[in-house]
This record gives structure tokens, C-alpha cells and sequence, in this order.
């Protein structure tokens, strides 16, 4: 078949935002994955039955081992190219804000955590996240984190879209 006439393919990755005290969890992507050494959130590819939020919460608590639920969709990136094998391919990250589930006085000792790659993922004060590098896709929600950084448990963030 014409792979102009084929279904786009998609692929989808939910993230979390989990913030706290002016400090946001934030990891370094590994060896052997794309963006190897950039600064990332918890988060990862939609899996079959899930939407983007529970995805992010999904991925939040494998890498984290913090258990989260989303609460709003803060800003959406997407792009679409054209596969080496001519299909259409669309790729679409959603940045969820997260809160934890079980509140803790103290999520800083609590929290960086329990599974193997939680060495990777920190609290890092929003004010510090211009210092590090993100992919490209996350240029927009990192303006916005920075610009609401001010005593914001949580940051009365203005939904966008990919459409803005
Ligand atoms: N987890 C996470 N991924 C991000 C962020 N920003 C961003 O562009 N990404 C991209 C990197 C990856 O292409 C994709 C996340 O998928 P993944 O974590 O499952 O990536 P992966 O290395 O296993 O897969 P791949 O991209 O190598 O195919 O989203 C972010 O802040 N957090």
C-alpha cells in the first residue's frame, strides 16, 4: 500500500511534574536512550488501555518510586515527520502536574527512593532548572515553571496547546 495512505503512527509519552516546596523531581536520561544525558522528568511512553496522566503516574512511580496522581495538564508538545518508511509518525508528549499521594512532612527524605534508577532522579529547585538542559520539547514548560516560581507549592500554571 501506499504508505501516504497509511494510518499515522503514534507515539505518545505522559510526564510528571511533581513539585513541592519550589523543588521539582528531575532526572538525567541514561546511556543508550535518546537525549542520553539530558535533564528530563519522570515519565515514558503511553502503554495499551492508558491515557497520557496515567502513563506519567505509571512512569513517575517506576523511576521514582513516589506514587502520584495527575491533577491537570500543564502544556502539551507535539511534532510529526515522515518515517523512513514514508508513513507519518506523530510524536506527542503531555506534561502532567502531579501531586503525591500520601502527602509527607518530609517528601525530601522520603522520596529518591526505592527503585534501581532512582539514583538518577532528584528535588531540584525550580529556580536552578535554566542552569540544566532539556530536550527541545521541554523549552516551553520550563519557562513556565521558572516565570511561577515564586512561592508556588503548586504553580497556577495556564493550560496550553499544541495549538498556541
Ligand atoms: N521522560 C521524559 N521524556 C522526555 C522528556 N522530554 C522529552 O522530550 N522526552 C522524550 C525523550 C523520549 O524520546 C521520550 C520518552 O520516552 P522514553 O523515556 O520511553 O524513552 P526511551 O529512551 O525509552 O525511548 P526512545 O525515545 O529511545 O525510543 O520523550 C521529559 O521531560 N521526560
Amino acid at each position: 500500500m501506499n504508505p501516504s495512505l497509511q494510518e499515522p503512527r503514534f507515539k505518545k509519552i505522559g510526564v510528571a511534574l511533581v513539585i513541592a516546596w519550589g523543588h521539582v523531581i528531575v532526572g538525567q536520561r541514561q546511556p543508550g536512550q535518546s537525549f542520553a544525558g539530558l535533564a528530563e522528568f519522570p515519565g515514558g511512553k503511553v502503554e495499551s488501555g492508558e491515557d497520557f496522566a496515567a502513563a506519567a503516574c505509571r512512569e513517575c512511580l517506576e523511576e521514582t518510586g513516589l506514587a502520584v496522581t495527575a491533577e491537570r495538564l500543564l502544556d502539551a508538545w507535539q511534532s510529526t515527520r515522515v518515517g523512513d518508511d514514508g508513513i507519518e509518525e506523530i510524536f506527542r508528549i503531555e506534561f502532567w502536574l502531579c501531586q503525591p499521594v500520601s502527602p509527607s512532612a518530609d517528601l525530601r527524605e522520603s522520596s529518591l527512593l526505592t527503585s534501581s534508577l532512582a539514583g538518577a532522579f532528584h528535588w531540584v529547585p525550580i529556580a536552578e532548572l535554566a542552569q540544566l538542559k532539556f530536550p527541545s520539547a521541554n523549552t516551553k514548560i520550563i519557562e513556565l515553571l521558572i516565570k511561577n516560581v515564586i512561592d508556588n507549592e503548586e504553580p497556577h500554571l495556564e493550560s496550553s496547546s499544541i495549538d498556541d
